[in-house]
């Protein structure tokens, strides 16, 4: 059995080294030469999996550490017979932690009571943001249409239109996956009708997809005054636009996700996968050495007077804002942060 692995994949050299031939490489060197003998990938972000890379191999397996499964080509592997398997969850942790630091720099000595936050997408990440926003004393709009249709919910469970949600929310967070099929595509769902619709003077929000906001009609926004924004996500990363990353209040390179558990659930459920998929033995196996974090409730004034000791939105943000074009290497060189909360 032959599987090719993501380098940068923490914590699994050792585990599958017994019962198979792995081989480890950067994400961007798994090419169809490197696969077409594999019988299982186990990738990150940075794998587009398609019909280039993927035609003619052996592959009937592709895992990836990440919760997004927008650098696969889903309906392509489905009609050719490849399993693929994803890590629902796996960082919602971290992307949290970004979502209270953002929030801590934006509201400021302010109280989040008579603020109204946003969020777009109301998953594994948006559910948790609301979960802790809520009690921070925010009000709270949501919008998912998906689960809006399949749960029959409305304005009386805080349920509305993009619209409405942008026109009334003083901060607006993205938190869906980036797709263009189906009834509810979200490429470009922060596009020209969302700007011109949103509440002047609002902030936005993306540590979902470059993608899904459009950074012209973003920018055009922002160069009116009309709003402002924090971004992980962008665009053709990691060539990101400079006059956004300068524009932008924060600028992080698509690190929302790397806390040490985040990454470790992930690593996790690739092993969990393949193991699984191909009847090896270590199925149940977890990183060892990772602390676990028990989810706890933590007040405002709290979370904003230690979130800085373990995530430095700031300083990452001056970071990327000296050296754009190291955006690959520093995520490649990031050191995962605790979840605390
Ligand atoms: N910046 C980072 O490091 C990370 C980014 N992400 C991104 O965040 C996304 C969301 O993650 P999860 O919450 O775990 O995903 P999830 O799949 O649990 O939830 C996504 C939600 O978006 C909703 N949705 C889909 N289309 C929509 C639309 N047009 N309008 C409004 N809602 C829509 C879905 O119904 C679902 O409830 C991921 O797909 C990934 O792209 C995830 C982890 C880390
Ligand atoms: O889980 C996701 O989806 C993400 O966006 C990840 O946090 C990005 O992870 P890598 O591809 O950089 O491992």
């Amino acid at each position: 059995m032959k599987i090719v692995a993501d380098d940068k994949i923490p914590y699994i050299r050792g585990v599958f080294e017994p019962y198979a031939d792995i081989t480890y490489l950067p994400g961007k060197a798994i090419t169809a030469k490197e696969v077409k003998e594999a019988d299982a990938l186990l990738v990150r972000t940075r794998t587009r999996c398609d019909a280039a890379l993927l035609a003619g191999s052996s592959v009937r397996m592709v895992a990836t550490a990440t919760i997004g499964t927008d650098h696969i080509d889903l309906p392509w592997c489905a009609a050719h017979g490849i399993k693929v398997v994803s890590a629902p969850g796996c960082n919602a942790g971290g992307v949290l932690q970004w979502v209270a630091a953002a929030l801590a720099r934006t509201v400021g000595e302010a109280s989040p009571a008579g603020l109204t936050l946003g969020i777009v997408g109301i998953g594994h990440v948006g559910s948790l943001v609301e979960q802790y926003a809520s009690a921070w004393g925010f009000r709270v709009l949501r919008s998912d249409p998906p689960r809006e249709t399949a749960e029959k919910l409305g304005p009386a469970d805080g349920y509305v239109p993009l619209d409405e949600l942008a026109a009334h929310s003083d901060i607006v967070t993205f938190h869906v996956p980036l797709h263009a099929e189906g009834p509810h595509p979200t490429v470009h769902l922060a596009g020209e009708r969302f700007f011109s619709a949103l509440k002047p003077g609002a902030t936005l929000f993306n540590s979902s997809r470059g993608g899904v906001v459009d950074e012209e009609q973003l920018k055009r926004a922002m160069a009116s005054d009309r709003c402002a924004c924090r971004i992980d996500t962008w665009e053709n990363e990691p060539a990101i636009d400079r006059r956004l990353l300068d524009a932008a209040l924060s600028a992080t390179p698509h690190i929302a996700g790397y806390s040490e558990q985040g990454k470790a659930n992930a690593s996790a459920a690739v092993v969990a996968a393949a193991a699984k998929h191909f009847g090896l033995p270590p199925e149940g196996w977890y990183p060892t050495g990772v602390t676990q974090v028990g989810r706890r409730p933590i007040s405002w004034a709290e979370m904003r007077a230690t979130i800085t000791d373990y995530f430095d939105i700031d300083g990452q943000s001056r970071t990327l804002k000296a050296a754009p074009e190291q955006f690959e290497t520093l995520r490649e060189e990031y050191i995962f942060r605790q979840e605390y909360f």
